[in-house]
């Protein structure tokens, strides 16, 4: 910045002469003319002046932050190692050069050199004074010595006339001539008072200011360039961002105040005031924070009006606004989180339902349609959503992720009959296809297998029997896609392999008959084929469609034939499933093993489970630690039909759980809470359900259009009659289907199958074994027992009919083991028991079971404890009875019942 005329410097900045020499003046500097010299102090000076009038001061201080993150992994004091995640955070302050301050210290630094001058002048004549009074001295001094020369020599040539002059007008006029003389000689001579070396060292000391004076005005030109461009690149970025912003009304306390350098400087100084303020430092007086308040204000008014005042008030402004909430009900939801979901207190919730008439507590649940009311009234949108919704998404999500379908390997069950061979089958297509010649031979449990034949890998669920099959059943997974029965040549049809004909049937899953032990001469296959025609399995070779294999489970032969026919029917049904993408399946077993957690079967449906997925099993997610395959190899992923154990859930899944692997954890753990509580709802659902009215009644309701039942009776004769008769009862809206039937006891198989089919347990003169009682208390299924076939009829008549108001039910009040028979005198036979259940009471209606068939209904002549007579005999205890009119037999069982009064429930 040179020295400019004003014309130049008119021409520079894009003004006229006149505008530059107003400003100059504004600027308090002299007034110019048009070719007048500004020095280069002076535009400064004028510089400093139009920033600050046109506003122009930006932010002095901006502040960079910056934040980078990593992992570190470290070594606890236990010795672990673990991840720990690090933050590191920088922070850059710049300062940029205040013009006023600029302008300050220019104005103290001339200030001081205008003094530094007029001292320096001063100083000089002083000096000069002082000089003068000297050589007047001198000279008056030197006069009056040549005065007294003078008056000794008269006549002494030009000098001495000089001399004697001053001398003789000295105090007159003469004096004053030659003081006047002296002064003009003396005149030119006065340069001459400063030595060489101070001249020298003023020269160097104003050469030095000048340097330095050219330093400081380059060193602030520099800087004020730089801050202006910086200032004009944070304008520039900040009018980009908000020129199509509409002004906002409300300022939320979340949302920054600006972006941007800027808008983070701006943060950083408020919080530092908040910091100051809460400390009540002096730092920041009152005064000093309406200042800078009002800064701000007027910081964001100049950026273009981006934020209301308030904003610097720093304190959370309610919405005018009430806001409006989508809230989402599912089929149930309880009084708390439906408040939370409108962000109410529940205390609300609760006050509302009660002027509506419902009484509800903050964890009690209420139903969508009451709890959309609710919601409605509070002036919220309800969203009515599934109940399983949570589950849909999740499941839609991973379905999402599955692709390149593929054909893949079937998933057989082997059941049958006790001792007809499952075990030794299972184990001879493992030993012929597994264990020859493969590393690690020793097979684990981990309840499947697979191996490779001919026509490809086909995977075995080696939990043979029925309980497991009903029991993944039960759980709505349908792991089996073929289904093989084993029957004993030698054996033939038996009540078992009755059964899993009817679960194959129930489940929709085909059939293939491999008839065992055709190595043993007793082996009759064309009985067995006969013997299944009556349950209608006709083999292809008698024109029916039901593949058959005869096999030795011991020698292997047939074995191969067996696969084929596997494979074959697999190809059939044309088995496919996406190869990749997230893994879903099944849990075959799960057990708990000391030091190794959760051990977990499961058996891949779709996609491909690797190690380290997040699983959702039933109720329960973890993530695969480990993974093995049924050698015991460490595996990293498994396909679609392959078994796999796992390690890494906290619990063990119900067997027959499906299992997905899902990415997001919350969602997980969303799920499994929920399942947890629909678990339990369905436990409570499942126990009124069984009830033989409940399902009648949801059959009124078009609930059920089928009636299952599973018919149990004592003789074949009553169980065909009872067939026939119910067969009748079949109406076009509603049918009976009799899930399973036969002669005998009511087993846990016929329990777990009823379970299943959510079919209904009719015994007929039959009753349920101990095992099956057990199982039916657990899952509170009904089990009805007859000794009149109209009396069942009518029943199930009535209650198609929506008749059905049983109110006088039979009820077993205790059971009693015939362990002795003696023979008295007086009563006849009397039997020595104990009572294995209830109690036995002397004046209720007993009856007589042998193999838990009914052979006699009677009464009690007479019960003892010790000789003495007694009412009554409680569970554990022996007593001794006798039955009126008839002789009981060792292993008999007494059972003590009465007609109870029931009153509907709806
Ligand atoms: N001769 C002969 N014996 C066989 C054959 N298959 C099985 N066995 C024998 O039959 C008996 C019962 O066989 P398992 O394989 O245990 O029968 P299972 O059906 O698994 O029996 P459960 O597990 O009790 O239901 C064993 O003693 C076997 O050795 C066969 O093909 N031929």
């Amino acid at each position: 910045m040179a020295d400019k005329t004003v014309k130049e410097l008119a021409e520079m900045v894009g003004k006229t002469a006149s505008a530059v020499q107003q400003q100059l003046q504004d600027a308090g500097l002299p007034a110019r003319a048009t070719d007048d010299i500004v020095t280069e102090r002076e535009q400064e000076k004028l510089v400093a002046y139009l920033k600050q009038s046109h506003g122009q001061q930006e932010k002095r201080r901006i502040s960079l932050k910056s934040k980078t993150t990593s992992t570190a992994r470290v070594t606890g004091s236990s010795g672990k190692s673990k991840n720990v995640n690090v933050e590191v955070r920088k922070k850059k302050v710049f300062e940029k050069p205040d013009p006023e301050k600029i302008a300050a210290e220019l104005a103290a630094r001339e200030q001081a050199m205008a003094e530094a001058q007029a001292r320096a002048a001063k100083e000089a004549e002083e000096k000069a004074a002082a000089k003068k009074e000297a050589e007047e001295r001198q000279a008056a001094t030197l006069a009056a010595m040549r005065a007294s020369l003078g008056s000794s020599k008269k006549s002494d040539g030009k000098n001495d006339d000089i001399s004697a002059s001053v001398v003789v007008k000295k105090g007159g006029k003469a004096a004053a001539e030659i003081k006047e003389k002296e002064k003009k000689k003396v005149a030119p001579t006065q340069p001459k008072v400063e030595t060489a070396a101070e001249r020298k060292a003023r020269i160097a000391r104003e050469k030095e200011e000048e340097r330095l004076r050219q330093i400081e005005a380059e060193t602030r030109r520099a800087q004020a360039e730089e801050a202006q461009k910086r200032t004009l690149e944070q304008m520039r970025k900040m009018a980009g961002k908000y020129t199509d912003r509409e002004p906002v009304a409300e300022v939320r306390k979340d949302e920054p105040l600006a972006e941007g350098l800027v808008g983070d400087a701006l943060e950083e100084s408020f919080e530092k005031e908040r910091r100051e303020i809460k400390r009540g430092s002096g730092s920041t007086g009152a005064r000093g924070r309406r200042r800078k308040n009002q800064d701000e204000r007027e910081i964001r008014n100049r950026k273009g009006g981006l934020r209301s005042t308030q904003a610097s008030q720093h304190k959370f402004e309610k919405p005018v606004e009430k806001i409006f909430h989508d809230v989402e009900i599912s089929e149930q939801i309880t009084v708390a989180d439906l408040a939370q979901r409108m962000a109410v207190k529940a205390r609300e919730v609760t006050k509302l339902l009660m002027k509506m008439g419902e009484m509800a507590r903050e964890s009690d649940t209420i139903d969508q349609a009451t709890a959309s009311l609710v919601v409605e009234e509070m002036g919220h949108n309800p969203v009515l959503v599934s109940d399983t919704k949570v589950e849909d998404d999740l499941q839609d999500a991973v379905d999402e992720r599955s692709s390149n379908v593929q054909t893949r390997p079937p998933v057989v069950t082997i059941m049958g009959h006790v001792d007809h061979g499952k075990t030794s089958l299972l184990d001879k297509i493992r030993e012929t296809k597994v264990a020859t010649g493969e590393a690690g031979g020793i097979t684990q449990h981990i309840g499947a297998y697979h191996v490779e034949t001919d026509r490809g890998v086909i995977t075995f669920l080696d939990t043979p029997g029925h309980a497991a099959f009903s029991a993944m059943r039960s759980r709505g997974a349908q792991a089996t896609d073929i289904v093989v029965l084993v029957v004993a040549a030698d054996d033939g049809m038996m009540p078992q392999t009755e059964e899993a004909i009817d679960h194959a049937r129930a489940a929709g899953t085909p059939l293939i008959v491999a008839i065992n032990k055709m190595d043993k001469p007793s082996a009759d296959p064309d009985r067995v084929l006969n013997e299944l025609t009556t349950k209608e399995v006709v083999s292809e070779d008698w024109g029916g469609d039901t593949p058959m294999a005869r096999i030795s489970a011991k020698t292997g032969d047939g074995i191969d034939e067996l696969l084929e026919l596997i494979g074959l029917q697999a190809e059939l049904m044309e088995l496919e499933a996406p190869l990749d993408g997230a893994a879903q399946g099944v849990v075959i077993e799960s057990k708990l093993e000391k030091g190794r957690g959760a051990v977990v079967s499961l058996l891949v449906k779709k996609g491909t489970l690797k190690q380290g997925d997040l699983v959702l099993a039933g109720e329960h997610y973890g993530k695969v630690r480990a993974m093995t395959d049924e050698r015991g190899q460490r595996i990293k992923s498994a396909g679609p039909s392959i078994p796999v154990e796992i390690l890494g859930l906290p619990e063990t899944p119900a067997a027959g759980s499906e299992f997905l692997v899902v990415t997001d954890e919350k969602k997980a753990r969303e799920v499994a809470d929920f399942r947890t509580n629909r678990e339990r709802e369905q436990q409570l659902e499942r126990q009124n359900k069984m009830r033989l009215e409940n399902m009648f009644e949801q059959m009124g309701q078009g609930d059920v259009s089928f009636l299952n039942i599973v018919l149990k009776t004592d003789v074949r004769g009553s169980l065909e009659a009872l067939l026939a008769a119910l067969n009748e009862l079949s109406t076009d809206e509603v049918k009976v289907r009799v899930i399973s039937s036969g002669v005998g006891p009511i087993s846990e198989s016929d329990v777990t199958l009823a379970e299943s089919s959510e079919a209904v347990l009719l015994g007929f003169n039959v009753r349920a074994d101990s095992a099956a009682r057990r199982k039916a208390d657990t899952a509170d299924m009904d089990i009805r027992y007859y000794s009149v076939i109209y009396g069942l009829i009518d029943d199930v008549k009535a209650a198609m009919s929506g008749m059905l108001a049983p109110e006088h039910r039979e009820k077993i009040l205790g059971i009693a083991e015939v362990r002795e028979v003696f023979r008295s005198s007086k009563f006849g036979a009397a039997a020595g028991c104990m009572v294995v259940e209830g109690t036995i009471y002397r004046n209720k209606p007993i009856r007589v079971l042998r193999d838990d068939k009914v052979i006699f209904t009677g009464q009690l002549q007479s019960l003892r404890r010790y000789k003495e007579d007694v009412n009554e005999v409680r569970t554990g205890m022996e007593c001794g009875l006798a039955v009126r009119g008839y002789d009981v037999e060792v292993g008999d069982k007494i059972e003590v019942f009465e007609i109870q009064e029931f009153a509907r429930t709806i």
